[in-house]
């Protein structure tokens, strides 16, 4: 279920990527390896069993649908129900399958909204997304045009939920989830049209050498949108929470966006800039049905949720784009 011998012959046709492609399956198989991912097996095993419905539709453009209930019978849809159940937590999306409504911890498409207007359009683009989750934008960015997405994220599990997704939105659609991190990407790659790195950069140690990264991951002229944590200030404030923020343990660096905006220029990009700044709330973030563990609400002080349970900041989000030269 998890394939990528396609997207492996269809890397053959893109030059630029042919360096990646020599070591990408030794990559994959080390990605998934049940080592690793000790549960990786009855991931797999849930996968197999999703039932065989063929979609009567299939909706990328302003959300994503596949089918509806008419589609399958009620066995089937209490088949696809128990086995993307075992998949939890669902944190992307939503997703809406034969009218099974996924609604995920996350409000996904309120954040593709808020990119959209500022992307460069994606027709004919190739896309890399970097820390794409279960690759909710993905899906979004091929219903905008793009030629070909390419999604990475070491979370396994993620993976098997893609995949398991894709099954009934188009298994020969140009949109691949590889489960990597962006450490995995040779040097000097040089062929995307647009990178995507969202809700990353905070959870890296280094930030410039992961814009830096980015930055490497484009062809000349190719765009960035970067979506990250920021606070209230001026140039050269960055809060670097000494313990936890928001109950998380792996954030490093919390820019202002003046701060975001030098670290661009500094890592050799063209005219960096916000064009979105946004508070989460707790319609985009949220425990649900789908995503049992704790969510926004939990992570926030409840005396006054203008700040994280550690007194930071509460948070709040800009997407600033920028293109290389
Ligand atoms: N080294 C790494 N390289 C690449 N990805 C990584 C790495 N380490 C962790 N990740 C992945 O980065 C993702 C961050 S979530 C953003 C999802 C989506 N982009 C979103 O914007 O909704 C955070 C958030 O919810 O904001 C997770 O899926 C990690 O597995």
């Amino acid at each position: 279920m998890i394939d990528y011998t396609q997207l492996y012959a269809a890397l053959q046709h893109i030059p630029a990527l042919r360096p990646w492609l020599a070591q990408l399956p030794d990559q994959v198989a080390e990605g998934l390896s049940p080592h690793r991912w000790g549960d990786l097996p009855d991931w797999r095993a849930a996968l197999d069993a999703l039932p065989d419905i063929a979609p009567s539709s299939i909706q990328l453009e302003d959300k994503v649908r596949v089918g509806s209930a008419s589609d399958a019978s009620q066995d089937q849809l209490a088949e696809l129900e128990k086995q993307l159940r075992k998949l939890h937590p669902w944190r992307k999306g939503p997703w809406d399958v034969f009218d099974l409504f996924i609604d995920t911890e996350w409000r996904s498409d309120w954040k593709w909204e808020r990119v959209l207007p500022h992307l460069e359009p994606l027709q004919n683009r190739l896309v890399l997304d970097v820390g794409c989750g279960n690759g909710y934008h993905c899906w979004r960015s091929l219903g905008a045009g793009a030629r070909r997405v390419i999604g990475i994220d070491p979370s396994a599990k993620f993976v098997a939920q893609f995949y398991a997704l894709k099954k009934y939105l188009g298994e020969e659609k140009p949109v691949d989830l590889l489960p990597l991190g962006i450490e995995a990407l040779p040097p000097g790659l040089q062929a995307f049209d647009t990178t995507f790195s969202m809700g990353v950069l905070y959870h890296r140690r280094s930030p410039m050498d992961h814009l830096r990264e980015l930055r490497e991951t484009l062809r000349p002229g190719g765009q960035l949108i970067l979506e990250t944590l920021v606070i209230d200030g001026a140039l050269g404030d960055c809060l670097v929470p000494e313990g936890r923020y928001a109950k998380m343990r792996n954030v490093w660096f919390i820019p202002s966006c003046a701060t975001l905006e030098s670290w661009l220029r500094k890592c050799g990009f063209d005219n960096p800039r916000t064009v979105d700044l946004d508070t989460t709330n707790f319609g985009e973030q949220r425990r649900t049905d789908w995503m049992r563990f704790e969510s926004l609400a939990d992570f926030l002080d409840p005396e006054s949720p203008d700040k994280t349970a550690e007194g930071h900041p509460a948070p709040k989000r800009a997407v600033l784009v920028a293109n290389t030269p």
